[in-house]
């Protein structure tokens, strides 16, 4: 896949299906918009391409995590346009002709119902769909992906992750919600004392959970491994930095700067700090122990497959 992050010119492009939006989390509505980029890609021959609109606040998938998805879904440019004056600014009848035709030479392009752009948000589907016939190109507007009676936004999804609601974020994802990093050394502590963990430091971009311990399962090239994990400063040792720090239940593998996946299925307490590192030691226990039970649990087996559901 090409990944441009625009910083002026957008790359020439022939002929593309073009999908528009801030994509932050790839959900299940936003996957309805990239599938249909992706079969106009196997019926027409056009190239599958991602406008993501990006700012500077924290995203749910980091721009890197976003970037390995959407190659392995298919997609084969990713722009990331920064959302600045210039483009809020901008007439969306020059957008289409400067930027959606005569750059990307668009010949479809895929929005939500929603979907709004330019000045004064004055870019709407129908106005998409208007101008489509002046600049030779096709919209495809796609219905709302609904929960429930709400629809399926990022707002929804940012909403649920402020709350530690991992069940919640999963059906609204359609996966859980991941962390993805290189295993780094930590102080060493936990694996001189009886329980080696596996860290990883989330960068400041990645919008994270609550600080506290989450039952959560661990990808890695060649295995994928059950654990429980602590997300935060811990306190009782006092860290200057956010980790996300795991153990994985029957693993004693050297992990350190192999590339990992964490999916996190489920809230379990928040992170505390302990008068002792007894105190500390006794409660991480319990919580292997109901991270444990968590994955016998019959009814939980079938949450823990990492499957994409719609
Ligand atoms: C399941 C789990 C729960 C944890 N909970 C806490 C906690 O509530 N408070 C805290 O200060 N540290 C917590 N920690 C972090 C420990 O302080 C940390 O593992 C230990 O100090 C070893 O750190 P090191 O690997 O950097 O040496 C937790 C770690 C794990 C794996
Ligand atoms: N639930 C959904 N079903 C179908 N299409 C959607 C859904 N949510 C967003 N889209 C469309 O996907 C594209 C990208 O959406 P975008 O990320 O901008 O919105 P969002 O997910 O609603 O996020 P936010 O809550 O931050 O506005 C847009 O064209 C939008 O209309």
């Amino acid at each position: 896949m090409e990944y441009v992050r625009l910083s002026g010119q957008f790359p020439k492009l022939t002929k593309s299906a073009v999908t528009l939006g801030k994509f932050d989390g790839i959900h299940r509505g936003h996957r309805k918009l990239i599938r249909t980029i992706l079969e106009r890609k196997k019926e027409y021959g056009e190239l599958a391409v991602v406008m993501a609109f990006v700012s500077d606040r924290q995203m749910i998938f980091t721009s890197e995590e976003r970037r390995t998805y959407l190659a392995k879904m298919g997609v084969d440019v990713l722009l990331e346009c920064p959302l600045n004056d210039e483009i809020k600014h901008m007439k969306a009848e020059n957008f289409i002709r400067q930027i959606l035709k005569g750059d990307l030479q668009a010949e479809c392009v895929v929005v939500g119902e929603d979907f709004r752009f330019g000045y004064e948000r004055k870019g709407t589907p129908e106005l998409l769909q208007k101008f489509g016939e002046k600049y030779e190109y096709e919209t495809v507007v796609i219905s709302k992906e609904m929960e429930g009676s709400r629809k399926i936004s990022s707002t929804y999804i940012r909403e649920e992750l402020k709350k530690g609601n991992m069940e919640k974020i999963r059906d609204l994802l359609g996966r859980p919600f991941c962390v993805s990093g290189r295993i780094e050394h930590g102080r060493g502590l936990g694996h001189r004392d009886f329980f080696p963990t596996a860290n990883i430091i989330p960068p400041k971009s990645k919008l994270m959970p609550p600080n506290g311990v989450y039952v959560t399962m661990s990808h890695f090239e060649d295995g994928d491994y059950p654990g429980i994990t602590n997300v935060g400063y811990k306190p009782t040792v006092g860290e200057s930095f956010l980790g996300v720090e795991t153990n994985l239940f029957d693993c004693d593998l050297d992990l350190y700067g192999r590339e990992c996946t964490v999916d996190f299925y489920k809230f379990t307490r928040p992170e505390q700090k302990f008068t002792s590192f007894e105190a500390l030691k006794a409660q991480i226990r319990k919580d292997i122990q109901s991270g444990k039970e968590y994955f016998q649990n019959e009814n939980s087996s079938q949450k823990t497959l990492r499957f994409e559901s719609k």
